[in-house]
């Protein structure tokens, strides 16, 4: 569904993405990691068309999204922090991207009744808690039931009821097919909810395969410990070629 081809992004002399070779799969959830700097948001702000590549394609359904922004509409994102119109209200926010997008087909709006969002349509944007503002976010993600959702640090701030409220609407929608692409610190989160792993480490792809093999290859049970136990072979091998 998503191909990523070749790959490069330089920002001055510095390259960030380094010949990127990527499929993602519908049906799949993937969980994109790699330490600081490594180039996660570069990677998705390309997917979103925010950044433009130095070189190499990405096609969404077999089609190329550079110099284009209709494929936009397939793609439902949660920002690390939303930023809104801070004077409007939630209910305003909401309605507001309802018209602007003027989506023919059904909502879904699960989330804002789960979360409960209607209780604070009269709140004004820049009045909200952190956990609130990731509610809309969340809600906003997965409202025009889009077939890929980005979800950066989806978790962050929500409160554990809230947490496991959306951790099932992520396993909801990835079993019915949505490719999801999670980025997350919380290791625990991410082993419950992704089926593959796609790890950068300073713009190169250091691993991609599924989370049961990577468990399989280095003998843990669980995500946290079977990464770590990648980024000390990873380690290793760089002061092999080094030394
Ligand atoms: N607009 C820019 N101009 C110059 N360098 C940039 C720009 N955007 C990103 N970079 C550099 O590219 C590299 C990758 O950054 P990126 O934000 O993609 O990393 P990340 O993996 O998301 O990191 P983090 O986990 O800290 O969010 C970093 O070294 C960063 O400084």
């Amino acid at each position: 569904m998503i191909s990523i081809e070749k790959i490069n992004k330089k920002f001055g002399k510095f390259q960030a993405i380094k010949d990127l070779n990527l499929r993602l799969e519908l049906g799949k959830s993937y969980a994109l990691i790699g330490p600081n700097g490594s180039g996660k948001t570069t990677l998705i702000k390309i997917l979103l068309g925010l950044v433009i590549p130095t070189s190499g394609d990405v096609q969404i359904g077999g089609e190329s999204i550079l110099q284009e922004w209709k494929y936009r509409e397939k793609i439902g994102y949660m920002p690390q922090i939303g930023r809104y119109p801070e004077n409007m209200t939630v209910g305003q926010v909401i309605g507001m991207i309802k018209n602007i997008r003027n989506h023919k087909g059904v909502m879904d709006e699960e989330l804002i009744k789960s979360f409960e969002l209607e209780k604070f349509y009269d709140k004004r944007m820049h009045t909200l808690s952190g956990g609130m503002r990731q509610k809309v976010s969340a809600a906003l993600a997965f409202f025009f039931n889009p077939p890929i959702l980005i979800l950066d640090e989806p978790t962050a701030g929500l409160d554990p009821v809230s947490v496991e409220i959306l951790k099932d609407k992520i396993k909801q929608e990835k079993e019915s097919g949505k490719l999801i692409i999670i980025t997350s610190h919380i290791m625990s989160d991410l082993d419950d909810l992704a089926t593959d792993l796609v790890y950068l480490f300073e713009g190169d792809l250091l691993y991609h395969d599924t989370i049961k093999q990577l468990k399989k290859e280095t003998g843990e049970i669980r995500l946290g410990k079977a990464i770590s136990c990648l980024i000390t072979q990873n380690n290793f091998v760089n002061q092999l070629i080094k030394s």
